[in-house]
């Protein structure tokens, strides 16, 4: 991420989901800080991933606003899209690219020049544990090689705020060990992280928000 860029933070205020006609959640709050975590967690279906798609501008919520310190995020949303990177749930990995074609695709939307943009994406390879996968291509990689190519691009294409949906679904072990490290530096670095899960993922200090505490009622949801 840019370090020299001090950011306030980013945060909901009133947030409501209706998806399909049904409340997903209503009256939603939240703040995350330079530097912060944020796990989402809650039961399948309570939310989790359509809250990651409105905190990215991806999905205009039902009630609510987002902002940047006092600022909306809908007053500038092109500077919310370059400050946030989302990783949702379908890997974005394109089958015909190698998987260092895929990793320079974004650090190039990113880096228009070329040597650094090369940089990005040694660095990404060398991190996510890629470098010897680099000339093959997306379709013939394995769940969890593609969801870590998948993550490459946060290192490929910085952002301040990653928007990450169960980013370690697939990952073994020492990969997942591998993220919580990339985490850690990330926020170091005054970097925001976001997430949802269904697994223990180490992020010292993290809050949590629990999306079932923003359900309406069994009875008001079949009202
Ligand atoms: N495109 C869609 N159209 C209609 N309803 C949807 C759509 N996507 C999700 N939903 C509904 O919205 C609700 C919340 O789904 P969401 O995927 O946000 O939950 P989640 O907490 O991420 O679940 P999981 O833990 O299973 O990933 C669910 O009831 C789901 O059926």
């Amino acid at each position: 991420m840019d370090t020299t860029e001090k950011l306030p933070p980013f945060s909901g205020h009133g947030l409501g989901c209706i998806r399909g006609g049904r409340v997903v959640f209503a009256g939603l709050d939240f703040a995350v800080a330079p530097g912060e975590a944020l796990v989402l967690l809650g039961p399948n279906g309570s939310g989790k991933s359509s809250l990651l798609r409105v905190m990215a501008g991806l999905l205009k919520p039902a009630a609510g606003k987002l902002a940047w310190g006092e600022v909306a995020t809908g007053a500038e949303p092109e500077l919310h899209a370059a400050r946030t990177h989302y990783v949702g749930h379908h890997d974005a990995v394109k089958t015909v690219l190698s998987v260092a074609e895929n990793i320079r695709f974004w650090a190039r939307l990113h880096q228009p020049d070329a040597g650094l943009a090369q940089g990005a994406v040694e660095n990404a390879l060398a991190r996510f544990g890629l470098a010897h996968l680099r000339d093959i291509p997306g379709k013939l990689l394995s769940a969890g090689q593609k969801r870590r190519t998948n993550l490459a691009r946060l290192l490929a294409a910085p952002s301040p705020l990653w928007l990450l949906d169960e980013p370690t679904t697939a990952l073994d072990r020492h990969n997942i060990k591998v993220l919580e490290t990339v985490f850690a530096e990330h926020r170091a670095a005054g970097g925001m992280v976001v997430l949802s899960t269904h697994q223990d993922v180490d992020l010292p200090g993290a809050r949590t928000l629990h999306l079932d505490d923003f359900a309406l009622d069994a009875e008001d949801t079949q009202s």
